[in-house]
């Protein structure tokens, strides 16, 4: 999807604003203060000098005041106006500082939640590295924004106003004199803002890439510190490494033109302003006391002005990143509607089943198969046919390009993606575990599960005494995917996982690689209690297993060829001898 156009994008920024209305008005109050307390300043300023330097009295606020009261009481007025500005700017920073933080943990976990919907195809599309930069680097890059901006333009905002008012009051054609330049300096922002936009995206996308590669060089390390590859990986990080630097530099260019450009005209204003003002003075001795509050109040702007130019090029960067943000967050993810899919209870039919990747290729090309309730079906084929891909379709993974799959007669698209897979438990040949104890990995399937429930199902999976004598039990760590088990122990968690989700069928891909004897025989049980009852269609890769099915499934690119027992299948003397001669399914 093409990037939103950014105006859209800020105005779906400012609508995650919505729910935090009432912080959003307590900043603004605080910052009225703030800018009142700052325009007050330039009020007393003026006399205030005059006081000093001569000793007429001077008007303050319509009454004619002697010099030493003057000087005795507009000092502490000085101190109650800092005091009042400073408690201010306090609340107003740290009021919006919350709001920011409020909306980005809410933008976050939208972008999270919509990542979480997306079927594996989408991840497929994207290297995960540069989807981690989307969290690493963009999310902080609008959250600066967003606490930056807002915090800016409330409180640089209504300070430069109230400032530009009380110009106005003091002296009305000295203030069109000298902010006659202030059209002049939006002209040069508005296309450094464009200039600078663009180079903002193209130095994310560049970081992106950075990301990935790195990611992934580090994720494989010990292949490409195998293959002698370290030089190569340098190199190709130089380059993007290049690229991001160039990139950054023209961005860094651009952001630091902006801010001495706006100053510059500005101090072009005010020395126009005190030359003018010079002449005037002489011709208008009264005119000296507003003057000098005109100057006041003209200096006092520098501030705001320069912080809310440098707001404007963070604002640009965050708003690249946003629109980045929502072009993932916008592509649409499968619907998870329809019906609700009841425990199987006849049996899971495919006719004609084909799919097809994304880069075109056609991975099964009409399956045809029944897997009868409560019966075991397993699948053998060489590598490639198609075993995981009908997997993926079977757990919506992969939508089909043709034929149907029936659960119980009803049409898989008819039903519940989200309640198809929760009948169905799938077993993949490699375990995955997430770092945190084995509780937290027990119950990924049911979060309500009890402790009892736990080690009901760890002892069904042969797992109970192993992890009764780890020393923290169910809450002993088990490193970061599961590192800190032994490959047996990693599968029998994961089938007690599958037990505890209750299911009516079983998608298992049998594991049998890298595990020893023992580890084999105490997974192998922990299999045969869990397939006892249920509807299992398995990939087969052990002849028990294949020998004890009911129907065996000969799998060649992407159709089922010959079907049966292993007695029929053996009779008919075909492909799946010919696999079981070729070593296809270990004895
Ligand atoms: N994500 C993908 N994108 C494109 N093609 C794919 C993808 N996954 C698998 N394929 C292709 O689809 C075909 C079937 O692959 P599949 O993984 O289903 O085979 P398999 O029978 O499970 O093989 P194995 O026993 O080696 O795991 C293969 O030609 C494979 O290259």
């Amino acid at each position: 999807m093409a990037p939103r156009p950014s105006p859209h994008v800020y105005r779906r920024l400012l609508g995650y604003l919505r729910p935090y209305r009432q912080l959003l008005a307590a900043g603004v109050c605080a910052s009225l203060v703030a800018a009142a307390a700052t325009s007050a300043y330039a009020w007393v300023v003026g006399p205030l000098l005059r006081a000093v330097l001569t000793d007429q009295p001077v008007t303050v606020a319509g009454v004619s005041l002697p010099g030493d009261v003057l000087l005795r009481r507009l000092p502490l007025v000085v101190v109650a106006l800092a005091l009042v500005k400073a408690l201010a700017q306090f609340l107003q920073g740290g009021l919006m500082q919350r709001l920011g933080q409020r909306v980005m943990a809410d933008l976050r976990g939208f972008l999270y939640g919509r990542l979480l919907g997306q079927p594996p195809a989408f991840f497929e599309r994207r290297h995960s590295g540069e989807l981690l930069s989307r969290f690493t680097s963009d999310v902080p890059l609008v959250e600066f924004s967003i606490t930056q901006a807002l915090s800016s333009y409330v409180k640089d905002g209504l300070q430069a106003v109230a400032l530009l008012t009380t110009c106005f009051l003091i002296d009305a054609k000295l203030f069109l004199f000298t902010f006659i330049v202030v059209p002049v300096t939006v002209l040069p922002i508005n296309r450094f803002a464009r200039s600078l936009k663009k180079v903002a995206a193209r130095s994310l996308q560049s970081l992106g890439a950075l990301t990935s590669l790195t990611a992934e060089q580090l994720q494989n390390l010990p292949v490409v510190q195998a293959y002698g590859g370290q030089t190569r990986a340098l190199e190709s990080f130089d380059v993007e490494a290049d690229k991001y630097l160039g990139e950054m530099r023209r961005s860094l260019f651009l952001r630091g033109a902006v801010s001495p450009t706006v100053e510059l005209l500005g101090i072009a204003g005010v020395a126009m302003a005190v030359a003018w003002g010079a002449r005037a003075v002489s011709a208008d001795p009264e005119l000296a006391g507003r003057l000098l509050s005109f100057l006041a109040a003209a200096l006092l702007l520098y501030q705001p002005v320069k912080s809310l130019s440098g707001t404007l090029s963070q604002v640009l960067t965050g708003l690249a990143a946003a629109e980045r943000l929502f072009a993932i967050a916008d592509e649409p993810s499968p619907p998870d509607t329809g019906d609700a899919a009841h425990p199987l209870s006849q049996a899971l039919v495919l006719e004609g089943v084909k799919a097809t990747y994304q880069d075109g290729r056609e991975a099964l090309r009409g399956v045809d198969l029944v897997v009868p309730a409560g019966k075991r079906v397993a699948l053998v084929g060489p590598s490639g046919a198609g075993k995981t891909t009908l997997f993926s379709v079977l757990l919506g993974f992969l939508p089909s390009s043709g034929g149907r799959v029936l659960w119980d007669g009803a049409p898989l698209e008819s039903l519940k993606p989200s309640s198809v897979r929760g009948q169905v438990a799938w077993v993949p040949q490699e375990p995955v575990l997430f770092s945190g104890t084995v509780r937290h990995n027990l119950r990924l399937g049911r979060p309500e599960a009890t402790d009892a429930e736990l080690w009901e199902a760890l002892a069904l999976a042969h797992a109970e005494d192993f992890v009764r004598a780890l020393p923290g039990g169910l809450d002993e760590s088990v490193g970061e995917r599961g590192s800190r088990l032994s490959g047996g122990q990693r599968q029998r968690l994961a089938l007690a996982r599958a037990f505890l989700c209750k299911p009516s069928v079983l998608l298992l891909d049998e594991p049998t690689s890298a595990l020893d004897a023992a580890s084999e025989a105490a997974v192998g049980a922990g299999l045969e209690t869990l397939m006892r009852g249920r509807t299992v269609l398995v990939i087969a890769h052990r002849l028990s297993t294949v020998r004890d099915a009911d129907v065996i499934a000969v799998v060649e690119e992407g159709r089922v060829v010959e079907s049966g027992t292993h007695a029929e299948l053996l009779a008919l003397r075909g492909r799946y001898l010919r696999l079981l001669g070729e070593g296809a399914v270990a004895a």
